[in-house]
C-alpha cells in the first residue's frame, strides 16, 4: 500500500468493496498516545493504521539530507520536489520510505524531531500531504483506516464517522516520551516536547476539540484502558450511525 507523493494516483485501487473505507480521525498534541493507540485500536477493528506525521518526519529527513535548513520556506519547497514518500497501512507491517531507503527508525531521531516543526509549517506542503492522504485512504482495500495526526478530525477528514481528540496532561506526555528515549536526559525531552508543541500549535489548534469531536483524556488511563476508551468511541459513534 505506497504511494508516491510526486505522482497522481494512477496506480490507486479502489476499495476491495467498492465503498471508500471509514475514517476513524485522531488528533492530539505530542506523547499522547496518538501512534501507539491507533495502531492497538486499528488492530482490534482489523483496520489499516496510517500515521500522518510520518509523512512530515520523512520531509524533515529529506531536507537533512541535503543540508537544507528546515526553518527556510523556499529550501524546504525546493527539496520538497523530488520528495517521493511512500508509507505502509499495514498497522502489522509499518514502513516508511523515501526514494529507495527505508526510513522507518531514522525519522524518530532527535535530530528530525527537532527539524519537523519547520517543514510543518509551510503551507503549500501541508495541502500535498493532505490530499496524499485522502487518496492513500481512499484507494485502500480495508474496511476502515484509522487516521492520526495533529489535523485530521478538523482539516483533513472533517466529516469521517468517529473523530476523536486523544489528550493528556503536558507533564505526562512527557515522561511517557522520555521513558521511551532512556539515553536521553529527561529534562531535555520535556523541554523538546513542549517547545514543538507550541510551535506546532501555531499552525493548527490541536489543544481545543473541534465540534462533534469526542474527547479522550488518558492522563490517568493506563495504555489499555487509553484502547478501550478509544474503541468505545468508534462503537457508539458508529452504533449511533447504524441504529444499533
Ligand atoms: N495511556 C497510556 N498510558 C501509558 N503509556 C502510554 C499511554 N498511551 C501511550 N503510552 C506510551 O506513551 C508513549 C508515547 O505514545 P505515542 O503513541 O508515541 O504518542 P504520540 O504518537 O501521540 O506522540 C509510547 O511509549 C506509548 O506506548
Ligand atoms: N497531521 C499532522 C501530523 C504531524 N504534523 C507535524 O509532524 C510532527 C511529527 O508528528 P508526530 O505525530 O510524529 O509527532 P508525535 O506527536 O508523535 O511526537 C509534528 O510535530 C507536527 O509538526 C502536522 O503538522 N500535522
Amino acid at each position: 500500500m505506497t504511494e508516491p507523493l510526486t505522482k497522481p494516483a494512477a496506480g490507486s485501487t479502489p476499495s476491495a468493496s467498492g465503498t471508500a473505507p471509514v475514517v476513524v480521525a485522531i488528533d492530539g498534541p505530542a506523547g499522547s498516545g496518538k501512534s501507539s493507540v491507533s495502531k492497538a485500536a486499528a488492530l482490534r477493528l482489523g483496520y489499516g493504521f496510517l500515521d500522518t506525521g510520518a509523512a512530515y518526519r520523512a520531509l524533515a529527513w529529506h531536507a537533512l539530507a541535503h543540508g537544507a535548513d528546515t526553518s527556510d520556506a523556499t529550501a524546504v519547497l525546493e527539496v520538497f520536489g523530488d520528495f517521493d514518500y511512500a508509507i505502509s497501512l499495514d498497522a502489522r507491517d509499518r514502513w516508511v520510505r523515501v526514494g529507495e531507503v527505508d526510513v522507518t527508525a531514522a525519522i524518530r531521531e532527535p535530530r528530525v524531531t527537532d527539524a519537523v516543526s519547520g517543514v510543518a509549517r509551510v503551507a503549500s506542503v501541508r495541502h500535498a500531504v493532505n490530499e496524499l492522504f485522502r487518496r492513500l485512504v481512499a484507494s485502500a482495500a480495508l474496511p476502515g483506516v484509522v487516521v492520526e495526526g495533529r489535523d485530521i478530525t478538523t482539516v483533513v477528514f472533517p466529516d469521517a464517522p468517529v473523530r476523536i481528540l486523544l489528550t493528556a496532561a503536558p507533564e505526562v506526555r512527557a515522561a511517557r516520551r522520555s521513558a521511551e528515549l532512556t539515553d536521553h536526559d529527561a529534562a531535555k525531552v520535556a523541554a523538546a516536547l513542549h517547545q514543538r508543541d507550541a510551535a506546532d500549535s501555531t499552525v493548527v489548534d490541536f489543544l481545543t476539540a473541534a465540534p462533534g469531536v469526542e474527547v479522550v483524556d488518558s492522563t490517568h488511563l493506563d495504555f489499555e484502558q487509553t484502547v478501550d476508551a478509544v474503541l468505545s468511541v468508534v462503537d457508539n459513534t458508529m452504533g449511533a450511525r447504524d441504529g444499533r
